[in-house]
């Protein structure tokens, strides 16, 4: 296809019945049910020589849309810009799924063939070579099992690696058909994924997603979906795979609104930040909880109690009533000097210009426009008056008296002390410093607690911070009133230009289609991904930058963790409330998790809440989950008793030292496993106090092996807390000190619980206390 192509109808048509002839010619052969494995070979040679060709074409496109001014029927900058991020899009996804682009074959009782991947693909005589795993007639291959066949005769593994098919797995459900095939069995398509040695990074898990983690993946969009499970269970893996089936099922809604995806630290997020990517989808934004709030990264809150405290929803009121409180009128009346004359404004004068504030309903800084307008327009012609006066009726023009007015300093000093523009920052700043203002708005705190929150000036935001500081953006509004209206005007002309280029894609999409490819932006999106902010920018990176964009569906991950105020910010982003919400009630360890969901989730959406559970430990063996169930137990927390997939064959290891030794002994133990491994990556999950130390004695041992967080492939060796390894996990883990653990946690075993549960191999455990109860 060329953009530039000026052929007739006719000649086209012609030429199009000559082209689908030729290639109808070229038929791809779709192996056998008897295939084995060097004709899938063949065909998923095939599969990828058209992945190349779209590629090819992509970037002659892009070239080609870069290197002219306008391109066809393109009239205007804007439209070939909404092309080239067209291309660029769809180039980044065909570069996304290269990596084990098919993984499986289902053969129907219809005879009927299909090959399931990352992505759909069809080849330009529209010869369907590959569905996308999200389509609905993929779903059967995650569905089907020998009770209820669903019509699938045999379900094939293509295990492939980069590029080439190392084996084959099949499960044939049709009894009749075990005669006919000769079956290809091995480790299971399950099994291997799941020993397979960890990188540091998450990985998709979109060739063996099992039947009820697959239920819930295509759910229903609206409402509340909570997602329970313990640890292992592949909750965030379907956290994110629903993610991108949502993306894919509805498209149009979601490509522009957006969806957000949220966990708990910056290390989780980098941790699964490759799984979307490699499903296809790019356009998600992800945010740790620290993130939330635009321009400000929330430091830990070192004090649980005060976290505890700010995590309340009674802070919706003393934030409202901190704003109100700073609107004031004056006691009586005072005398501004305006260009070298005395006027004298009195408190009647201000009172009206705080009911028309008031009456706008607008929030505070914006209603602030109008007190300033209003009192200063009062003081202008109050002026005025005089001026007549003492001129005898002089009737001048003296509208400029407006002006003088609105830059005297002491109208400004004055309108400042009865209505001061504040931003959220300064706002909580005061709060949070000036104990009297404190004690006056939130008289719903204890003195002791009020105590608690008191600090310096200018001490970092913190985590819990982070949902007051957006609480307070929006009852105070924009602080720049101009800056509304100049944003209005770009939006109009952005418009105008976008419909033109709206109308120039649509002329191309028949073309775009027969690229064969399925899944294509259409022209709304294009739009949509320019719309506002220009082309660089698409509405994922517009929305994370934007603290009052509404999203089309939130992910949650470790969602039992949030605190109400957390909850209250996320459905202000989602009015539509669509949420997917991953967690396990038994890993709270935050001071503000909740006891259950529902509590957690009542005031923000009793009536639209469904729970669904996991119950499969994909990740930590048989042996390792025992004891983690015993500490837990033993400790008083309540957890529902997990099957696991792997029986496991390293008992875990026990070493007690002296206090003087835990350092070294951590290191000792961290080369034990990395020896027992071979290769793989270890982590050394440590109290607080020793991370330092931790970590110094591993990098003069590994050197730059050792990485802090999730690792990259090049790190094998990490140190980290309990609270860090939250969501994470290694091929071995070594416990240093759980007695401190449970100390730091002040008691509540959850962290631990998270902690044992890390490890897909084995387990070693370091302490010099006397270890908490259960380990035994
Ligand atoms: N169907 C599956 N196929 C292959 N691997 C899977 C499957 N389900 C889960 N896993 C693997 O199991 C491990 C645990 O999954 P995940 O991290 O999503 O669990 P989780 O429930 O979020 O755990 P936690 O609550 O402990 O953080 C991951 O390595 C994941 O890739």
């Amino acid at each position: 296809m060329s953009d530039t192509d000026t052929s007739t109808p006719a000649a086209e048509t012609a030429k199009t019945a000559e082209a689908s002839k030729e290639s109808a010619a070229k038929d791809i052969p779709v192996p056998s049910l008897g295939a084995g494995i060097e004709e899938e070979r063949e065909y998923v040679r095939a599969l990828y020589h058209r992945l190349d060709e779209l590629r090819e074409e992509k970037e002659a496109q892009l070239t080609q849309v870069r290197s002219s001014g306008a391109v066809g029927t393109m009239q205007n900058v804007s439209e070939r810009d909404a092309f080239a991020t067209l291309y660029e899009d769809r180039l980044a996804q065909l570069n996304a799924v290269d990596d084990r682009l098919v993984f499986g074959r289902l053969d129907l009782d219809t005879e009927e063939t299909r090959y399931i991947g990352r992505i759909g693909l069809t080849t330009e005589s529209r010869q369907r070579l590959m569905i996308d795993w999200r389509a609905p007639e993929a779903g059967v291959f995650y569905q089907a099992t020998a009770f209820d066949r669903q019509g699938v005769r045999r379900r094939r593994h293509l295990l492939l690696k980069r590029r080439e098919v190392q084996g084959l797995e099949d499960e044939v459900l049709d009894a009749a058909l075990l005669q006919e095939t000769q079956e290809n069995h091995g480790d299971g398509a399950l099994l291997a994924a799941l020993t397979a040695r960890r990188t540091g990074q998450m990985g998709d898990i979109v060739a063996t997603i099992q039947a009820e983690q697959d239920r819930i993946i295509r759910a229903d969009r609206s409402g509340v979906l909570v997602v329970q499970g313990g640890p292992g269970t592949g909750k965030t893996a379907v956290a994110l795979h629903r993610a991108a089936y949502l993306l894919y099922a509805h498209r149009e809604r979601l490509k522009s609104a957006g969806v957000l995806i949220v966990g708990p630290n910056a290390t989780f997020m980098s941790y699964v930040e490759r799984v979307l990517p490699s499903l296809g989808e790019t356009g998600v934004v992800m945010s740790s909880l620290a993130d939330l709030y635009p321009g400000v990264r929330g430091v830990e809150e070192s004090d649980p109690r005060v976290a505890e405290i700010k995590g309340r929803l009674i802070w919706r009121e003393i934030i409202a009533d901190a704003v109100a409180h700073r609107k004031r009128s004056i006691a009586g009346p005072r005398t501004v000097m305006v260009e070298g004359a005395e006027v004298t404004v009195t408190p009647k004068m201000i009172k009206r210009g705080l009911e028309r504030a008031r009456a706008t309903g607008k929030p505070y800084n914006e209603a602030r426009a109008t007190f300033v307008k209003v009192v200063v327009k009062e003081i202008a012609e109050k002026l005025e008056r005089q001026l007549q006066k003492s001129s005898a009726g002089n009737d001048a023009d003296r509208s400029y008296l407006v002006e003088d007015v609105r830059t005297s300093r002491d109208v400004r000093v004055l309108l400042n002390l009865c209505w001061l523009p504040r931003t959220p920052q300064n706002l909580l700043e005061d709060l949070f410093s000036k104990p009297g203002y404190l004690a006056d708005v939130a008289p719903s705190l204890s003195e002791q607690e009020r105590a608690l929150l008191r600090r310096e000036p200018g001490s970092p935001f913190t985590l819990a911070d982070v949902p007051l500081l957006d609480e307070a953006a929006e009852l105070l509004g924009d602080l720049d009133e101009t800056a509304g209206r100049e944003e209005a005007r770009q939006k109009a002309m952005r418009e105008k230009d976008l419909e033109n280029a709206k109308k120039a894609v649509e002329n191309a999409t028949a073309q775009l289609e027969e690229m064969g490819i399925e899944g294509f932006l259409n022209a709304d999106d294009v739009v949509a991904l320019n719309t506002e902010s220009g082309p660089a920018l698409t509405a994922a990176e517009r929305a994370g930058v934007d603290r009052t964009w509404t999203y089309g569906h939130i992910v949650v991950d470790e969602a039992q963790e949030l605190s109400p105020m957390q909850w209250h910010v996320l459905f202000r982003r989602c009015p539509l409330k669509s949420f997917t919400a991953v967690g396990d009630i038994a890993q709270g360890s935050s001071p503000s998790a909740a006891a259950s969901w529902q509590e957690a989730l009542e005031p923000f959406a009793a009536d639209r809440l469904r729970i669904e559970e996991l119950t499969v430990n994909y990740r930590t063996p048989r042996i390792i989950v025992d004891l983690a169930e015993r500490v837990a137990a033993a400790n008083g927390l309540d957890t529902t008793s997990l099957r696991t997939v792997r029986e496991g064959e390293h008992e875990p290891v026990i070493e007690q030292v002296e206090e003087s030794e835990l350092v070294t002994a951590t290191t000792e133990a961290v080369t034990a496993e990395q020896k027992r491994l071979g290769e793989g990556l270890v982590a050394a999950i440590v109290p607080e106090r020793l991370i330092g130390a931790v970590r110094e004695d591993l990098i003069a041992t590994f050197g730059k092996r050792v990485g802090r967080g999730a690792g990259s492939m090049t790190q094998d060796v990490v140190a980290l807390t309990a609270e860090e390894a939250k969501g994470l996990e290694f091929d071995a883990v070594v416990l240093t000190e759980p007695a401190e653990l449970l100390d730091e946690a002040r008691g509540r075993i959850g962290s631990l619980y998270v902690a044992l549960t890390r490890p897909t191999h084995a387990l070693r455990v370091v302490a010099s206390r006397e270890l908490p109860a259960g380990f035994r």
